[in-house]
């Protein structure tokens, strides 16, 4: 049987428990000031205690690979248990890990995260385009196969991004906007929305290219970067209605405790509700 898309499963995932998607990113200076220690066991109850808390209610968790990684394979063990336990509550996994390779190599990546019998399959992986679109074509098919998703860095979040992102190509279109313009392709005819996403950040003012994409459009920088929902209007105009806003430190400050981390993530939703209905 054919799985379903990631992009239907997302919109599905996104109007029964709105857009909002927050990362799991164990800084140790989060775990240290959540009263926790630094090491494998600070991670595995800060990971714990955030799956408890989110993934029954958020559409999107997305742990940040190198968090777990840092503690090398007992980290990885806390990750694949956390990318299953998320998605058993109902929560899309999206793993921040940010590949991009070689295609050969670029195989072995998604059959990391894109193949359903690996351990770390997740429902969406991010993915840097900057080796060349193409280079990622075994991962664009091996989440065909499966049913997952990526997305595709285009204009990132960090004020360093431009001087690549923004660059002029030869012909005439900046870098990002020939990468939007892959997915694009990539997405034709999907319906409801496709499952090639780009990833665009909530701190750039204006966007300034052409997001139709018929993708979805992931938001970070929302929280500790500076930005907030109410700027998602303006950053993404009449594409905001498939922006997933992304936060991870303005959530994760709040732990320890479960309720005051489910408070901040609905503060969030409340917030990405209102300015989405303002436009
Ligand atoms: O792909 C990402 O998630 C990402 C892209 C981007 O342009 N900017 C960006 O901050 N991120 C990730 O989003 C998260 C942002 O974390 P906070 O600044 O704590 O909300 C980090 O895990 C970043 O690696």
């Amino acid at each position: 049987m054919t799985p379903e898309p990631f992009g239907a499963r997302l919109r599905h995932a996104m109007d029964t428990r709105g857009p909002l998607c927050v990362g799991i990113d164990p800084h140790g200076s989060l775990l240290t000031a959540w009263g926790l220690n630094d090491d494998i066991g600070g991670l595995e109850r800060f990971t714990r205690t955030t799956v408890e808390a989110l993934a029954d209610r958020v559409a999107v968790l997305k742990p940040q690979s190198a968090f777990f990684e840092r503690f090398g394979s007992r980290g990885i063990a806390v990750l694949e248990k956390a990318v299953e336990e998320a998605r058993a509550a109902g929560a899309l996994v999206l793993m921040d890990a940010k590949r991009g390779d070689i295609g050969s190599t670029m195989g072995a990546y998604a059959a990391t995260y894109l193949d359903k019998d690996s351990p770390l399959f997740s429902d969406a992986v991010t993915l840097s385009p900057y080796l060349g679109f193409g280079s990622l074509r075994p991962a664009l098919d091996a989440a065909a196969v499966s049913g997952a998703g990526v997305f595709v860095l285009a204009l990132t979040s960090n004020p360093e991004g431009a001087e690549v992102q923004r660059s002029t190509t030869a012909d005439g279109r900046s870098l990002a906007q020939l990468m939007l313009d892959h997915m694009a392709a990539e997405n034709a005819g999907a319906e409801p929305l496709g499952s090639v996403g780009a990833v665009v950040g909530a701190t750039l003012g204006d966007a300034g290219v052409n997001l139709d994409i018929n993708g979805p459009l992931l938001a970070p920088g929302i929280g500790a970067q500076g930005a907030t929902p109410a700027d998602l209007p303006g950053v993404f105009g009449s594409a905001v209605g498939n922006v997933v806003p992304s936060v991870s430190r303005g959530v994760l400050r709040h732990g320890p405790d479960v309720a005051a981390l489910r408070e901040s993530a609905a503060r969030f939703a409340q917030e990405v509700r209102s300015a989405v209905a303002g436009i």
